[in-house]
C-alpha cells in the first residue's frame, strides 16, 4: 500500500498527540476552465507558482486592494489529479482514525468549483488506505461502521434509507452533538462500503442550476467509525479499544442568486445554503480569533454536528475548491478568504480510548491512587515552604529588632551619660556661686546647656543629638526637662520592642514545632533557631528550621532579651533619678512602633556607628 509508512505503527499509535493543539490544516484546488466558461471566453486569472502560493496574475488597476498572493499548506493547480491532493495533502489527517483519533475533511467552495468531484475520490482513496490497513493488521480486530446524512434547507436526513423525514439532533453530555436514529451500517467489507457510498449519491438532493447541471444543493456527511482491539486481549483485564471517527464532509456550493439564475426551488435552497455556509464563516472566522468568544456553533445545524471538527477534538484537513475564471473573481476571493481564517483555526485532536469495565476500574483505581499520592506531597511540600518562608521572614525581622534594641540601648546609655553631665555641671554651677567670679561661672555652665546643635534633623530634633557631642535642641524647654523626656521615651521603645520581640520568638517556635511534623530531615542551614545573615539572603536557603537545640536557644535568647529591657524599665510608678516612669499604655506602644520603624529606616539610611561619638 502506498500509504503505509504514512500511517503509523500500532505502539506510536498510542502516542500520537494526545491533547496537542494543532491548525486546523488547509488545502487549496484548481481546476481547469470548464466547458461553458472556455465558451465564454472566460479568462484564467489564477495560478498557482509553487506548492504553497497561489497568485492573482491580473494586474488590473482596481484589483490592487485586493492581496495577490495566499499562502496555504499546499496548494494544487488544474493539472494536479485527486490522488496526488489525497496522498500529499489530506492523507494523513483521514488515516489517523485508525489510531483512535478523530478526523473531518471538508471540501468549501463556490458552486460549480470541483467540491464534489474532488471529495469523491478523496473518499475512494480514503477507503481504500483504511481497508488496506485493516489487511495488513491482523492482530487487532477492527469494527467499522458506516453512516450517512444530507442536511437538506436546514433538516438532517439519513441519506442510507430512503426515508425522507427530518432527523433531530440531540445533545449528549460525552459525545456532543448526536443525530438521533441514524442508521449506522456495520461494515462488512470494502465491497459493502462501496454499495453504500452508491446508494448515498444516489439518495442526495441534486439539482440544476445554471451554473451546474448537477449542482449538490445539501450539505453531505459520511461518517465512518473504526473500532480496534488486540485480538490478544480481547475479554481479558487489560482489554482496550481504539476508536474514532472520519467525516468526509462535501458542502454545499455557495453561489449567488443572479449568478446562478436562482428561482423557486433553487433560491430557497441557495438561501439556506448560503445562511449555513455563513454561520460556518462565521465559527471560522471567531474560532481564528481564539476560543474565548461565543462561538455561534447552534446557529446552524451544519456547524453543531460538525462542533467536533471546528476547533475540537478532531484533525481536520479543508480542501477549498476554485473556479480559475475571471468572472467568478468575487467567489474565489470570498474562498480564499474563508481558507485564510480556517488556517488559523486550532484543534484538540486525542486518542480515544475505551476501556473495558474491568480495565476502567483498573485504570481508576490507578489515577485515584496517583492523585491522592500527589495531594499527600503537595500538601507536606507547600506546607514546609509556607513555614520556612515565613520562619525566614520573621527571622529577619527579629535580627533587626535586636539590633534596634542594642542601638537603643546605647542611645539610652549616652542619654543617661549626657544628662548625668549636665547635672554635674549645675551643680557645679551652683556650688561655684558663692565664689567671687560667680555670675561669670553661671553664665558659661547655662552657655554649655543650650549650646545650639551642631546636627539638628527639623523632622526628629532629638534624633542624632547622641551621636555627637552636642546638646539637643529641646524646643520650649529646659535641657534636663527635655533630656528627662528623651529618655523616657527612648526606653518606652526598648520595652515595647522587647515585648514584641519575646512575642515574635514565641511565633516562631511555633511555626517550628508545627513544620516539624511535616519535615522528616532538619536543614543543616539552620542555627540556633535563627538563619544567618548569609543564609537569610541567600533565596535557596529554604530549609527545615526544626532543631531541638535551635528551639531551646531561641527560647532562652527571647526571655534574656526580656530581662535585659525590663531590667533598663523601673516598674510603674518607681522613680529613677528625677526620671518618673510609667507603663506604656496601648497608645504609647502604637507610637512606640512608629519610633521603631522609623527608627529602622534611619540606621538603613545613615550606618551610624555610635562608638565613635
Ligand atoms: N479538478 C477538476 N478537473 C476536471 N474537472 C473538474 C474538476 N473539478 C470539477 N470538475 C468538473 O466540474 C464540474 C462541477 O464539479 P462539481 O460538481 O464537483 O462542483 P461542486 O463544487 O460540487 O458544485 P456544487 O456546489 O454546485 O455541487 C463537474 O462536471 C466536474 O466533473
Amino acid at each position: 500500500m502506498a500509504g503505509e509508512e504514512l500511517i503509523p505503527g500500532e505502539t506510536r499509535d498510542l502516542s500520537l498527540p494526545s491533547g496537542q493543539e494543532e491548525n486546523i490544516q488547509v488545502f487549496v484546488r484548481l481546476r481547469p476552465l470548464n466547458d461553458k466558461e472556455i465558451a465564454r471566453n472566460d479568462v484564467s486569472d489564477w495560478e498557482c507558482i509553487n506548492n504553497n502560493t497561489i497568485i492573482f496574475k491580473n494586474t488590473l488597476p482596481e484589483r490592487s486592494m485586493f492581496p495577490a498572493a495566499y499562502s496555504f499548506d499546499r496548494v494544487f493547480g488544474y493539472d494536479s489529479p485527486t490522488k496526488k491532493l489525497y496522498e500529499e495533502g489530506v492523507k494523513e489527517v483521514s488515516l489517523s482514525v485508525v489510531s483512535g483519533i478523530n478526523s473531518s475533511i471538508f471540501a468549501y467552495g463556490q458552486t460549480s468549483s470541483g467540491k464534489t468531484y474532488t471529495m469523491r475520490g478523496i473518499t475512494e482513496y480514503a477507503v481504500s488506505d483504511i481497508y488496506n490497513y485493516v489487511e495488513k493488521h491482523k492482530e487487532r480486530e477492527f469494527v467499522l461502521k458506516f453512516s450517512a446524512m444530507e442536511i437538506y434547507n436546514e433538516s438532517v436526513r439519513d441519506l442510507l434509507i430512503s426515508d425522507t423525514n427530518p432527523l433531530r439532533l440531540l445533545d449528549d453530555p460525552e459525545r456532543g452533538t448526536v443525530v438521533e436514529r441514524l442508521t449506522e451500517e456495520t461494515l462488512r467489507d470494502k465491497s459493502h462500503m462501496e454499495e453504500l457510498l452508491a446508494i448515498c449519491e444516489a439518495q442526495r438532493q441534486i439539482g440544476e442550476t445554471s451554473l451546474n447541471e448537477t449542482s449538490s444543493r445539501s450539505h453531505q456527511i459520511l461518517r465512518l467509525t473504526i473500532e480496534s482491539s488486540a485480538r490478544e486481549y480481547i475479554g481479558a483485564d487489560k482489554s482496550t479499544t481504539l476508536t474514532a471517527t472520519v467525516n468526509f464532509v462535501d458542502l454545499a456550493g455557495s453561489e449567488r442568486a443572479s449568478q446562478a439564475v436562482s428561482a423557486g426551488v433553487r433560491l430557497k435552497e441557495g438561501s439556506h445554503i448560503n445562511r449555513s455556509l455563513l454561520t460556518l464563516g462565521k465559527v471560522v472566522r471567531k474560532l481564528s480569533k481564539g476560543k474565548n468568544a461565543h462561538i455561534p456553533y447552534r446557529d446552524s445545524k451544519l456547524t453543531r454536528i460538525l462542533q467536533n471538527s471546528l476547533g475540537g477534538n478532531a484533525r481536520t484537513a479543508i480542501i477549498c475548491t476554485m473556479s480559475p475564471a475571471r468572472s467568478q473573481i468575487e467567489q474565489s476571493r470570498n474562498t480564499l478568504l474563508f481558507a485564510s481564517c480556517a488556517k488559523e483555526v486550532a484543534t484538540n485532536a486525542q486518542v480515544n480510548v475505551v476501556m473495558s469495565d474491568k480495565a476502567l476500574v483498573k485504570q481508576l483505581q490507578r489515577e485515584l491512587a496517583k492523585l491522592e499520592s500527589e495531594m499527600k506531597s503537595l500538601g507536606s511540600t507547600s506546607g514546609t515552604y509556607d513555614s520556612t518562608t515565613l520562619l525566614k521572614e520573621k527571622e529577619l525581622i527579629i535580627e533587626q529588632m535586636e539590633k534596634e534594641i542594642r542601638e537603643l540601648t546605647r542611645q539610652r546609655d549616652l542619654a543617661e551619660l549626657r544628662m548625668e553631665n549636665l547635672l554635674q555641671s549645675r551643680l557645679d554651677e551652683y556650688s561655684a556661686l558663692d565664689s567671687p567670679d560667680a555670675p561669670n561661672s553661671l553664665h558659661a555652665g547655662l552657655d554649655t546647656c543650650n549650646k545650639t546643635p551642631k546636627f539638628q534633623n527639623s523632622e526628629n530634633p532629638e534624633g542624632d543629638f547622641v551621636l555627637d557631642d552636642s546638646a539637643p535642641n529641646f524646643v520650649g524647654l529646659d535641657p534636663c526637662q527635655g533630656w528627662e523626656r528623651l529618655l523616657k521615651k527612648l526606653m518606652k521603645n526598648l520595652r515595647v520592642l522587647a515585648r514584641k520581640l519575646g512575642a515574635m520568638k514565641q511565633e516562631n517556635q511555633a511555626i517550628n514545632e508545627k513544620t516539624e511534623g511535616n519535615v522528616f530531615s532538619p536543614g543543616p542551614r539552620v542555627k540556633n533557631g535563627r538563619l544567618s545573615e548569609t543564609e537569610a539572603t541567600d533565596g535557596n536557603a529554604v530549609s527545615s528550621p526544626c532543631e531541638g537545640v535551635g528551639d531551646i536557644e531561641t527560647e532562652e535568647s527571647s526571655i534574656k532579651w526580656e530581662e535585659e529591657a525590663n531590667a533598663l524599665i523601673p516598674g510603674p510608678g518607681e522613680k529613677e533619678g528625677n526620671l518618673s516612669m510609667t507603663e506604656a499604655t496601648d497608645e504609647d506602644a502604637l507610637s512606640s512602633i512608629e519610633v521603631e520603624e522609623s527608627s529602622i529606616k534611619r540606621e538603613t539610611e545613615n550606618d551610624v556607628s555610635l562608638q565613635g561619638s
